[in-house]
């Protein structure tokens, strides 16, 4: 297959890219490539294409939306050793980054691609997308509409099919037209399950790992103070910030605390931080106030993801989440999983108590061809994150080739 690069770009922040540099100006949108492009990259570069206009599941459209992604290793003639990984909530395409070329950073599964490891680029050509409502380069509630403004408030609800549809049309225009296996966590196994369950006919393999075939109660319920948090925030100003010098930082920033308890364990905070207090500083001293470390920890991780991601993505993304349900329309979750002809390997975090094992047992028990495979962790849900090394091993396997495929 004949790959032309019409345009690169590093992971360096563009400067419009909100995600890059906290979210508080208005957004300017790169130069848009014409026609559909890509690049067999043996390192990992983002790359962008335009879809055109996306019909939503909800109804309207969503006029002229890009995608941005990165690749990794080389299409093969037959174009059928096509990999697609969908990245959780906060993350995004940068699976793997390799120093030296512009990508030193490491990515959020820094081991899991490259020469000997899991998935091998001189075997797999990797494709990993930015979603759909992120900020990341991917049409968004950042990005401009037509009339040259951000989206902000405009932006419309999207649901994790609006994001695979998005997703397939990315494919459609790079003429790829089989997945040999598509591979996500937390919500970008939502996104993976739904690719298995909307385009049967498409999908090899599938590994869904931390995730569900639908929102539960009790995931909606943790994502509602987020989504108040932020909306709360003066700074919010309705979902129109970006021409206003200041963001919602303080209410995005709570919503990060919220959640990331939630990717936690109980025992896990206990035995790391206990009743310690932050060094240097009294938890019970009136004046200051100091903190105990684990709130400490908990301010780290708000300001980190305060200055790197869009408040109204979150907001955007956390519903799709909770839109998600594959029985949607569909006659249930069990008619749903009926359809899906890719081998499935399904994967819990036994400590997980945001997705708990027992929605890995259902998305298993209702899948035609599934594995099922457990990861050991103090972690909790962001174990599917930290514990690499038997995330590899798992995917190693889902990916061998008597593991393989029952499309026709
Ligand atoms: C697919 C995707 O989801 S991609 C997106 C994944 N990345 C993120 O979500 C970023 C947010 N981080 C996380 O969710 C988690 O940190 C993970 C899963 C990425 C990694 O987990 P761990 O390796 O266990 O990191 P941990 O939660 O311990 O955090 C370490 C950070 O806390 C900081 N920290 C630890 N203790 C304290 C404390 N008492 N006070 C302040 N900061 C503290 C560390 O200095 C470190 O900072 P750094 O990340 O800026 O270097
Ligand atoms: N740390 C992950 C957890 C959600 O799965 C994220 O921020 O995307």
């Amino acid at each position: 297959m004949t790959v032309t690069p019409h345009r690169q770009s590093t992971r360096r922040p563009h400067p419009a890219d909100p995600c890059a540099r906290g979210a508080g100006a208005a957004p300017v949108e790169p130069a848009r490539p014409s026609g559909a492009w890509f690049e067999g990259d043996p390192v990992g570069r983002r790359q962008f294409v335009d879809i055109g206009d996306l019909e939503l599941e909800r109804g309207g459209v969503l006029p002229d939306v890009r995608v941005a992604f990165e690749t990794w290793g080389t299409l093969n003639e037959a174009a059928d050793n096509v990999i697609l990984i969908e990245h959780a909530l906060t993350g995004d395409s940068h699976v793997v980054g390799e120093a030296g070329n512009g990508h030193a950073s490491p990515g959020w599964w820094q081991g899991l691609i490259g020469p000997g490891r899991p998935i091998d680029a001189a075997d797999w050509f990797v494709v990993a997308t930015n979603v759909l409502g992120g900020c990341q380069g991917t049409t968004g509630p950042a990005s401009a509409a037509p009339d040259g403004r951000a989206w902000g408030s405009r932006f419309p609800y999207v649901t994790v099919r609006d994001q695979v549809r998005a997703e397939a049309l990315l494919l459609d225009r790079l003429g790829l037209q089989s997945l040999a296996a598509v591979i996500g966590g937390s919500m970008g196994g939502m996104r993976a399950i739904e690719w298995a369950v909307t385009h049967p006919e498409r999908v090899e393999r599938c590994v869904v790992l931390a995730s569900t075939a639908y929102a539960t109660a009790e995931q909606i319920a943790w994502c509602q103070p987020q989504l108040l948090a932020i909306r709360s925030d003066p700074a919010f100003a309705g979902g129109d910030y970006y021409a206003t010098g200041s963001s919602p930082e303080t209410g995005l920033g709570l919503a990060r605390r919220i959640a990331h308890i939630t990717y936690r364990t109980e025992t896990e905070l206990a035995d790391r931080f206990g009743r310690r207090p932050q060094l240097g500083e009294d938890p019970l001293a009136s004046d200051p106030r100091g903190r105990f470390a684990v709130e400490s920890y908990l301010d780290h991780h708000a300001g980190k993801l305060a200055r790197r991601f869009d408040a109204n993505s979150y907001l955007v993304l956390t519903e799709a989440m909770n839109s998600h349900d594959v029985g949607r329309d569909r006659g249930g979750v069990e008619a749903a999983l009926a359809r899906v002809r890719a081998a499935c390997t399904i994967v819990s975090v036994d400590s997980d108590r945001l997705y708990p094992p027992r929605l890995s047992d259902e998305l298993h028990e209702g899948l035609p061809v599934s594995s099922r495979a457990h990861i050991v962790s103090d972690f909790g849900h962001d174990g599917f994150l930290i514990e690499e090394e038997q995330v590899g091993r798992i995917i190693r396997d889902a990916l061998d080739p008597s593991a393989a495929a029952s499309v026709a």
